[in-house]
């Protein structure tokens, strides 16, 4: 098979809200596009009608992860970006398991992304090579990650994790691969979120404001565009931190 020249950007879990608005940006400039989703959906065959290479992979099944990767690896001769976006918001009170939600969340927010990381970055690196500039790995945290959180345990543990992964590839890679994350307190609600519930959540930083989607792809954007910046996170947090 042909490789693809042209280096393009891969996101995992481009299939709604967050991910997907990225990868519209990206289209909107001209960009190439490589994304993961699991659930197939008429939003997954309208990007691959747009030239969105979609590749379907649960990170909670190794084996549909591998074959990304070898799909990955054999189809393009580098990457302009890794974005770790996919993630599931797991928490105790909704799991009968606890063994089982904290691996399921640290398969999805570190195991995957480390595995992402270490198999794709020559990729990255060769990119960077022939650009002559750097190429961007971008993992998108959270806000607890740092602060805890009593509702979501395990899921702000793996959170922490992958923010330390940032810390550690920024070492590694530097300098052809710069390495950030971006930690939202909040972007946009989910769907069932009752008024009660998000105003309770508004109210928690000095914004007490709901930003939306395009305050994420903004600063992927930034991210991208930045020649100065490697090891470092973004909050997005509306000054939760002062709340
Ligand atoms: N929304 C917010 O206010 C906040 C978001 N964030 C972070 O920002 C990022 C984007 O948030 P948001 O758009 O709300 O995320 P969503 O929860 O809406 O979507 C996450 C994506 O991850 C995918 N995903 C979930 N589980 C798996 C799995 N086991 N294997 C592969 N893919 C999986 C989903 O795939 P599919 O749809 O195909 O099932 C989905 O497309 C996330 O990392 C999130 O943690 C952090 C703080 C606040
Ligand atoms: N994967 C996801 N992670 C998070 C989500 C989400 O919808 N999907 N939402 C939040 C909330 O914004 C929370 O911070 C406040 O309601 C956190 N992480």
């Amino acid at each position: 098979m042909q490789k693809e020249f042209a280096y393009p950007h891969f996101i995992t879990g481009g299939g709604r809200r967050l991910g997907l608005a990225v990868i519209r940006s990206l289209l909107a400039q001209g960009e190439r596009v490589v994304m993961s989703y699991r659930t197939f959906t008429p939003v997954i065959e309208a990007l691959m009608a747009e030239d969105v290479h979609c590749i379907r992979a649960d990170f909670t099944q190794p084996d549909t992860v591998s074959k990304m990767v070898n799909t990955i690896v054999a189809e393009y001769n580098g990457l302009r970006s890794i974005i770790h976006n996919a993630s599931d918001w797991g928490s105790e009170t909704d799991s009968e398991d606890l063994n089982e939600l904290m691996a399921r969340m640290w398969q999805v927010h570190v195991a995957v992304p480390y595995q992402l990381n270490m198999s794709l970055q020559s990729l990255l690196l060769c990119a960077a090579h022939d650009l002559n500039q750097a190429t961007d790995i971008i993992h998108l945290t959270d806000f607890v990650a740092e602060k805890g959180s009593d509702k979501h345990i395990a899921y702000a543990a793996s959170k922490a994790g992958l923010a330390n992964l940032s810390l550690s590839f920024a070492r590694q890679l530097a300098p052809k691969v710069k390495v950030n994350a971006i930690a939202p307190s909040l972007l946009m609600f989910q769907e069932g979120d009752n008024k009660e519930y998000q105003q309770k959540a508004l109210k928690k930083s000095l914004l007490c404001l709901e930003p939306g989607e395009q305050e994420g792809v903004a600063a992927v954007q930034y991210l991208l565009s930045s020649r100065y910046m490697t090891g470092r996170t973004l909050a997005l947090d509306g000054g939760r931190h002062l709340a």
